[in-house]
């Protein structure tokens, strides 16, 4: 089990994701070699700290998920990284160049380290096979070492730890309601004890109150095992609820990163007050509310 890191972190009043990073991004640049050549990313840089939570916002097209494919190393012809590097930064203290990782190494890497949640995540579950066996496919990939009746006790606890009951394992998908199979996917993500989770609008598709209780469970989670997450959706006041810092994407670039109470009370550029404007809940009551519940569980 990890040791738990906090966001509270600090070395000579600096925060954390200059102290102790676990991602660098530097200066990434990707296109769609498509009929026509897609700039999807510009020249983005970023770092994110260990055990942070980074929202990623910003509208639809604007580069958010391809970023984050880049990251994972799961990008597709045509998508090329023409240019920068991303670094993962062991607990260690050793760095790996993600773009050097080939074969064996990056399979490894991949799920161990850094984990996703993908977009949808919920519906790319096999219909046709249980949650058991499911959650048990990523142990005995993984941890080829565990033995059967090993395998089936993390599965257990995996599930409990996302608020699933432990007798759901024996379920298959469709018995389950939308909140708990994405529950399933988180758990899935979080199998191998990741230092990072890539979470790519995993909410979107839920209700309001299940998208809080799922929010609330990925909070405290972080601050019981360290990992760090880049959270993304185009959804600003959700983001402000859950984030230490909120990266702001438009058209391929990061035009504005700061803490997230910093960007709702003080945004700098123009794109992300109109972003903050074109949600009338955030001036109301509802915004309070939402500012109000942000950080809890951490000490952000
Ligand atoms: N396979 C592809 N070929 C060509 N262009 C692509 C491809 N995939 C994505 N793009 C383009 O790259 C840009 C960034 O897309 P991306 O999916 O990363 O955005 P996003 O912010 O994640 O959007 P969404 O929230 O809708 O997923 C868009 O202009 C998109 O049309």
């Amino acid at each position: 089990m990890s040791t738990p890191t906090t966001v509270g972190d600090r070395s000579a009043g600096k925060p954390i994701h200059e102290t102790n990073p676990v991602l660098t991004i530097d200066h990434v640049s990707i296109d769609y070699l498509a009929q026509r050549t897609v700039h999807a990313v510009k020249d983005v840089s970023l770092t994110l700290g260990r055990g942070e939570i980074l929202g990623l916002a910003g509208e639809s097209g604007c580069g958010k998920s391809t970023l984050a494919y880049a990251i994972n190393r799961l990008l597709k012809p045509p998508a090329v990284v023409s240019s920068g590097t991303i670094s993962f930064h062991s607990r260690e203290g050793y760095s790996i160049d993600l773009g050097a990782l080939q074969g064996e190494e990056l399979r490894q890497f991949r799920w161990d380290r850094i984990s996703m949640v993908f977009q949808g995540a919920m519906n790319s579950l096999n219909p046709v096979i249980s949650i058991q066996a499911q959650l048990e496919d990523v142990f005995s990939t993984h941890r080829p070492e565990l033995s059967k009746k090993e395998r089936r006790e993390k599965c257990g606890e995996l599930l409990e730890r996302v608020g699933v009951d432990r007798s759901r394992l024996k379920s298959f998908p469709h018995e389950l309601s939308g909140g708990m199979r994405q529950r399933v996917m988180i758990a899935m993500a979080m199998a191998l004890d990741p230092q990072v989770m890539i979470m790519d609008e995993p909410t979107t598709a839920l209700d309001v109150v299940v998208q809080r209780e799922i929010l609330r469970e990925i909070t405290r989670l972080r601050a019981e095992l360290g990992f760090a997450v880049i959270f993304i959706t185009h959804d600003l006041p959700l983001l402000l609820e859950i984030s230490d810092r909120i990266a702001v994407m438009k058209e391929g670039e990061i035009v504005e990163l700061g803490q997230a109470l910093d960007v709702y009370t003080k945004p700098q550029h123009e794109y992300t007050k109109r972003l903050l404007a074109s949600f009338p809940s955030l001036t109301g009551d509802r915004g309070d509310f939402a500012r109000g519940t942000h950080g809890k569980g951490t000490d952000a």
